[in-house]
């Protein structure tokens, strides 16, 4: 399928005071698109917030909260800002195309509308969009196993960490690591050892499943577990369902001490972030720690640290 094709299911959300506007662009658009609409700035920043479309069709004069504003309050919140936005509009000065610019359309549709300059914005707009979000999760996935990949596991932290403190909850971290996987590829070579990866990675995904948490591979064989909201048992709980969910994909590894079959060793962090708390950074370092325990106890288990703060 191309962009093009892709684009023509897109979401879009207008947003006008006039019913009537609304109807045009519905009788232009609906064919090809998925529409929602909204007649004031409050209801388009609900509807944005609950439908994440994929483009947003914005009037730029509304009593109220005009145009201009909605852009702004989109821009401001982090899930909606990369949605974009074209102004539609009677307004054509060179002051008013700059003042939608600066609060951050991507482009106008001016009134009377053109039937076929709108298909074709619209349709540009839902390509470049599509094209961008398939760059973004390129850029946040790990190619070999298809889950998130450091950077995206290293923004997630940064995130939730500042989301724990401000509601005073616990954030856990659980390091995971692949016992003996160096002599896994030694003895079943390396091709044979993606194949591990993928499958102990497709495993793990499975133990973590609520909406926040996050599973990454952190390099090589070692791989994380971000878990929003999870207390020490809660973290200790994802931990004994990985062990046993690994141990249930029975890969057989004839070379490693831990057992006939590839396993992993984990270590937990747990925090409640706060000022004056170990950082994010140490969260993880601490689980690193914790695994590193786990290992020298003979691997095939978990630990659980503390971070100093705490
Ligand atoms: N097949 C494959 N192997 C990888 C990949 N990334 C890292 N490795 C291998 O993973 C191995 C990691 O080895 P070590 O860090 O020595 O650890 P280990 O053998 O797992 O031993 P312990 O962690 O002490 O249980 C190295 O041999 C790497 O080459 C990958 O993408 N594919």
């Amino acid at each position: 399928m191309t962009w093009t094709d892709q684009a023509r299911n897109g979401r879009l959300l207008i947003v006008d005071d006039a019913m009537e506007n609304i109807q045009i662009l519905n009788h232009v658009l609906g064919e090809e698109h998925e529409v929602l609409f909204a007649m004031n700035g409050v209801k388009a920043l609900e509807l944005a917030r609950q439908h994440r479309p994929d483009l947003i069709l914005l009037d730029a004069v509304m009593p109220e909260m005009d145009g201009y504003e909605v852009c702004a309050a989109l821009r401001a919140t982090e899930d909606l800002r990369d949605i974009p936005v074209i102004f539609v509009t009677a307004l054509t000065t060179p002051e008013d195309e700059t003042r939608a610019l600066e609060a951050g359309a991507v482009d106008f549709i001016t009134k009377p509308f053109n039937v076929a300059v709108v298909r074709a914005r619209v349709r540009t707009h839902l390509t470049l969009k599509r094209q961008s979000d398939a760059m973004r999760e390129l850029t946040l996935t790990d190619a070999l196993t298809g889950v998130a990949n450091r950077r995206s596991f290293n923004d997630a932290l940064d995130n939730e960490w500042r989301r724990c403190a401000r509601s005073h909850t616990p954030l856990s971290v659980i390091m995971i690591d692949i016992d003996h996987f160096k002599l896994y590829n030694d003895a079943y070579g390396h091709q044979a050892g993606d194949i591990c990866l993928r499958q102990v990675a497709n495993a793990m995904v499975q133990c973590a499943g609520r909406t926040p948490d996050l599973l990454a591979r952190y390099g090589g064989e070692e791989f994380v577990i971000l878990l929003p909201q999870a207390s020490a048992e809660g973290a200790e709980t994802v931990a004994q369902r990985i062990l046993a969910a690994v141990r249930e994909l029975a890969i057989p590894h004839r070379m490693s001490s831990a057992g006939d079959t590839v396993t992993v060793s984990l270590g937990i962090s747990t925090i409640v972030p706060a000022e004056g708390s170990c950082d994010a950074d140490s969260l993880v370092r601490v689980a690193d720690g914790a695994l590193y325990e786990a290992k020298k106890e003979g691997r095939n288990r978990y630990r659980i640290a503390r971070c100093a703060q705490e």
